[in-house]
């Protein structure tokens, strides 16, 4: 196991790297955000495959802003499809909506129905074998986190609140494989009435998914201020496509910048990111790697992929011209079923926290 970072050690010097990683709750600003964009844009590819999309929120205490561009010819209500989200995250306020949304630019549409990429950029993809999902150990425990809080706040919504996060700084081997857990770094909103009880069903969470790993937890650093009773929006505003990193491999591999949430798959930001992804766990299957990284990259309105690269613990490996045309983003679309109405599940703890 281990992955794309290998710490060189002195001769005869065992001492272990730290390194971290984080996730966000379902609850968190950010995410809620990113959850209503990818609802907004499942309800519209529900009715019309052929939206254009780009949607982007904002919150902050009791208002949501929705803006961007959509070109569709679906009837929706996107501020009842925001309120329900919120509700269905665990937020029992009303919350107002404002909405500011255009069609998408003409000029980007001539690029775009041509069967080109939606806009430029990079994307990267990356698989490990780690675990069996083919994401690095610390990444699926802290999804598994994620995952058990999310259901504390539904059984308890009086005492767990929506809000929250975890992060692992872990030691890990000069083969970058995580052996133990220094600190497990947890805030958690809740009612502060019983942080004693509280705290040891989080911690005793966490040291489940981690035994199955034979991982141990050195020591828990859990709402290190002392008390996290106001949260969600009413302690920090949010807004999509600020967790690009917990949305795909946090930190584990490099970022190309570019949002997957809200945008529908024209856009080789969701699009590339997707396939730079499956390609990544192809290529480590096929080599039998024990890492690979690829990296693709587009520009607006032309239909190849400028250019792919793909790293590995074996070294930089060949790109064959099927490659490039699998990459090209209608083939994409089709192969990896992107127009099907997925994408607030996949905001809610991560882009590949949910693959078969
Ligand atoms: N017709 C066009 N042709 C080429 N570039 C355009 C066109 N219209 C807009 N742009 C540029 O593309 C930019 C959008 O790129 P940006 O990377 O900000 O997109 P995004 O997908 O909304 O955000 P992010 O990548 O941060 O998630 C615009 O701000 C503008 O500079
Ligand atoms: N928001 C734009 C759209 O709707 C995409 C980014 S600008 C190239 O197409």
């Amino acid at each position: 196991a281990g992955g794309k970072f290998n710490f060189t050690h002195e001769k005869g010097d065992e001492r272990m790297k730290l390194y971290s990683n984080e996730i966000v709750f379902r609850g968190h600003p950010d995410k809620i955000c990113d959850q209503i964009s990818g609802a907004i844009l499942d309800e519209c590819l529900k009715q019309d495959k052929y939206t254009r999309a780009g949607i982007e929120c904002a919150l902050k205490n009791n208002r949501i802003y929705i803006f961007g561009e959509i070109t569709t010819n679906a009837k929706i209500d996107r501020a009842e499809i925001a309120r329900r989200v919120l509700k269905d995250i665990g937020y029992r306020e009303e919350f107002q909506v404002v909405e500011n949304i255009s069609e998408q630019s003409r000029d980007i549409a001539i690029g775009v129905d041509h069967l080109g990429a939606g806009d430029q950029g990079m994307m990267f993809g990356y698989a490990c074998n780690d675990t069996k999902e083919l994401l690095p150990l610390a990444q699926v425990i802290l999804i598994k986190f994620a995952k058990e809080y999310d259901k504390l706040v539904h059984i308890n919504p009086d005492v767990f609140y929506p809000d929250g996060k975890a992060q692992i700084t872990g030691y890990y081997d000069q083969n970058f494989k995580l052996k133990d857990i220094k600190d497990f770094t947890i805030s958690y909103q809740n009612n502060e009435k019983n942080r004693f009880v509280t705290d040891a069903e989080i911690k005793a969470i966490a040291m489940t998914i981690c035994r199955e790993y034979g991982i141990h937890i050195q020591s828990f650093l859990i709402n290190p201020t002392g008390k996290f009773l106001t949260g969600g929006p009413y302690a920090d505003s949010g807004l999509t496509g600020r967790k690009i990193v917990v949305d795909a491999y946090q930190s584990f591999a490099n970022v190309g910048g570019g949002c997957m949430n809200g945008k529908d798959p024209t856009k080789v930001d969701i699009s590339g990111a997707h396939k730079a992804r499956e390609l990544a766990k192809r290529i480590l299957k096929e080599k039998r790697l024990t890492w690979c990284e690829l990296q693709l990259s587009y520009a607006i309105g032309l239909e190849k992929p400028l250019a792919i690269y793909i790293d590995s613990d074996k070294g930089n490996l060949p790109v064959s011209t099927n490659m490039i045309e699998e990459c090209k983003p209608a083939r994409i679309i089709r192969d990896l079923h992107l127009l099907e109405p997925r994408y607030e599940e996949w905001a809610k703890f991560g882009h590949f926290a949910n693959e078969e």
